[in-house]
């Protein structure tokens, strides 16, 4: 079970369902730069004191993150890394063959989170639920082989989750999911909070689109903080994880500063406001094969 306990520097964990610690802020990658420059991203996130990189084999920066880590002055057990499997590899053998195919990318002896990165569309019916429950399987068996720390999914909505916890022998740890403040998945992250499973927020910004509502920037301006720092804040006042991404230096270190202030009551109540079913980028039941 999660600790609920807050996260009130850049390097306190949380513990999973299976005692493992996981940070309770991370770096996003994805659209990041590569070669080069995206080393130098995730070196200056490191630098500046996030422990959690997350990348996906979708992102095409799995060598960038691994070299970023090997180049850091970090020790590789003291960086939290997170990948996922794309739609297309899921299945049991498929599954492993991706894994291997990311951890040669990636130059890494284990990993510490894999998540199948989005359920296959329930529109496929019957489909949707043998194919979540091959590619889980195969997880499983990593992780049983200790080639995986730590095994979630992605994009998982209860009806997904329950559908691949009734046949799971090892349950999903953590689920990533679309949250900032104008979409909270108040109903998703209460199933997993209720079944032990840790949820992380993708796009805590809204991909930048929080950054001009007026609600959000009366609260910035009444902490003297940015809107991005509060989309953050806010986020871990929920016992959420985010994952916000930049390619700028500044950005990257001011979205770590989010521990010098907490949003009150009344932050909030205004925030409560903006949450509205439809305000999501992409749905998982809608979701196109690709
Ligand atoms: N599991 C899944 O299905 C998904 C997972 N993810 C993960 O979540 C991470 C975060 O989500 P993401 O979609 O990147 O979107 P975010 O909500 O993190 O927003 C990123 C955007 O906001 C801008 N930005 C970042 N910080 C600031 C700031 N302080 N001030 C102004 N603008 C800012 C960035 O621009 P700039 O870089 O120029 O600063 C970028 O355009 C991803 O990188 C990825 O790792 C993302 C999507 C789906
Ligand atoms: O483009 C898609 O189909 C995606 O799923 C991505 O854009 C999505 O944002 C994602 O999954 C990135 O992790």
């Amino acid at each position: 079970m999660e600790s609920m306990s807050a996260i009130t520097s850049p390097g306190d964990t949380h513990r999973l369902n299976n005692g493992l610690p996981m940070p309770g802020i991370g770096y996003g990658t994805y659209l990041s730069p590569d070669d080069e420059a995206g080393v130098r991203c995730i070196l200056d996130a490191l630098e500046a004191g996030y422990r959690l990189i997350d990348t996906a084999s979708l992102y095409g920066n799995e060598d960038t993150v691994g070299r970023a880590v090997r180049e850091s002055a970090l020790l590789r057990e003291e960086i939290f890394i997170t990948s996922k499997i794309w739609n297309t590899d899921q299945g049991y053998d498929s599954t492993l063959r991706a894994f291997d195919a990311s951890m040669q990318l990636l130059q890494m002896d284990y990993l510490d989170l894999y998540l199948i990165h989005w359920p296959v569309p329930a529109g496929h019916a019957d489909d949707y639920r043998q194919l979540n429950r091959e590619t889980w399987k195969a997880m499983e068996q990593l992780y049983r082989d200790g080639r995986i720390k730590a095994i979630g999914v992605s994009n998982f909505l209860p009806h997904h989750l329950e559908a691949l916890m009734d046949r799971a022998e090892v349950m999903p740890m953590v689920n990533q999911l679309e949250i900032n403040p104008r979409y909270h998945q108040t109903a998703t992250a209460a199933f997993c909070r209720e079944n032990g499973i840790l949820v992380e927020s993708w796009g805590p910004l809204a991909r930048g689109g929080a950054l001009e509502e007026p609600i959000l920037r009366r609260i910035a301006d009444k902490h003297n903080k940015s809107v991005a720092q509060i989309c953050i804040r806010w986020v871990l006042q929920r016992g959420i994880v985010p994952l916000p991404k930049s390619a700028h230096k500044n950005r990257i270190r001011a979205n770590l500063d989010v521990f010098d202030f907490s949003l009150d009551g009344e932050d909030m109540a205004l925030i409560e406001t903006m949450d509205a079913p439809g305000n999501y980028s992409i749905h998982p039941d809608y979701l196109s094969e690709e």
